[in-house]
């Protein structure tokens, strides 16, 4: 079908204000193109990402080259990033790094205090991501297979090993899923049983709850601010696996206490859906 050159022009306009209609009048169409454009944002970075870093080959000196491309992204959504406590990072030595974890946006407030030669340990289903799961690889991501703890422990206790040797510190997500209702899920063990076996410190890390600007179920995504508070490091010298649950519930006490304090949507993160007054309690 021949179109006159100015229709196309028109039909445009007409997309894109329609696309602005939507964007407007909608707040769950703005959730959507703004999770959309955020996932296939990250694709397109990591397709920058992939010849910059194939140069030195898989190096967890790469994830330098990701934090870059990735630091921008908190401008695009006009999320303002506070980071407290950076001072409390152990200056050399390894350590590992445990943190809540809401949402993906967690990647921004990661790269915001990523510290030199440290990788975050990923679900295997990363690693098909496409451009972006090449892009992890190359830059040391540690990828573990939650469906058979087996080998997701022997790869942790490797990690252990290489941690030492290779001067390195790795971030994990001990809830070990995504966590959209606010508060925090309990800890899962291994990244206690691994700063133990390396007796190396660990450093909690909290993101304040995003439920103020971002609600996944009530597909709410506004601009919005967001402190990442680095608690002082915790030793592991001399603790024996027997101490894990301890250790671990410790952890996590003292990390749902800065959670609670830090989070300004008045529930210490708690279910956006039950919020009073909120948008989702008419609907319950
Ligand atoms: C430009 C492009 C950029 C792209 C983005 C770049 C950045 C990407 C960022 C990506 C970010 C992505 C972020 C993500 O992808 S988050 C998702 C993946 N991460 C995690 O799952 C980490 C947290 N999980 C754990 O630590 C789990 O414990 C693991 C996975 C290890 C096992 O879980 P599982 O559920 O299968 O079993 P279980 O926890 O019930 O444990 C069973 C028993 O084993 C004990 N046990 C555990 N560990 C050890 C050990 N090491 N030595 C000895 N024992 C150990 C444990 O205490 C328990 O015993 P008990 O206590 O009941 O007696
Ligand atoms: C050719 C194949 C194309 C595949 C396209 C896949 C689209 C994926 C798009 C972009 C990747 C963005 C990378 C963001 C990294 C955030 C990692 C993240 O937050 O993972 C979730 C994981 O912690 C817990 O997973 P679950 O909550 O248990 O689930």
């Amino acid at each position: 079908m021949e179109l006159w050159p100015g229709a196309w022009t028109a039909l445009l306009l007409l997309l894109l204000l329609l696309l602005s209609t939507l964007w407007l009048c909608s707040p769950s169409a703005k959730y959507l193109f703004k999770m959309a454009f955020y996932n296939g944002w990250i694709l397109f970075l990591a397709i920058l990402a992939i010849p910059l870093c194939a140069v030195r080959g898989r190096n967890v000196e790469n994830m330098k080259i990701l934090r870059l491309l990735l630091l921008h992204i908190k401008y695009l959504y006009g999320i303002r990033v506070e980071v407290r406590g950076a001072q409390h990072f152990p200056p050399v030595q390894p350590y590992v790094v445990v943190s809540n974890h809401q949402s993906s946006l967690d990647l921004l407030g990661m790269m915001e205090v990523l510290p030199d030669r440290c990788v975050p340990i990923a679900k295997r289903e990363l690693l098909w991501a496409g451009s972006a799961g090449l892009a992890c690889w190359l830059a040391g991501v540690i990828f573990i297979d939650r469906k058979r703890t087996g080998d997701a422990i022997s790869v942790m206790s490797e990690v252990a090993q290489t941690l030492l040797t290779q001067d390195l510190r790795v971030w994990v997500f001990p809830e070990g899923t995504r966590n959209h209702n606010g508060s925090m899920l309990p800890f899962k063990r291994g990244a206690f049983h691994l700063a133990v076996q390396a007796q190396v410190p660990i450093v909690p890390i909290v993101m304040s709850s995003y439920q103020d600007f971002y609600c996944k179920k009530e597909r709410r995504f506004n601009t919005g601010r967001c402190q990442v508070r680095v608690l002082p490091p915790v030793p592991t010298e001399g603790l024996t696996p027997n101490d894990v649950p301890a250790l671990a519930d410790r952890v996590r006490h003292s990390m749902l206490t800065i959670f609670r304090e830090i989070s300004t949507d008045g529930l210490g993160g708690g279910d956006c859906l039950k919020k009073p007054g909120g948008a989702g309690e008419a609907r319950l």
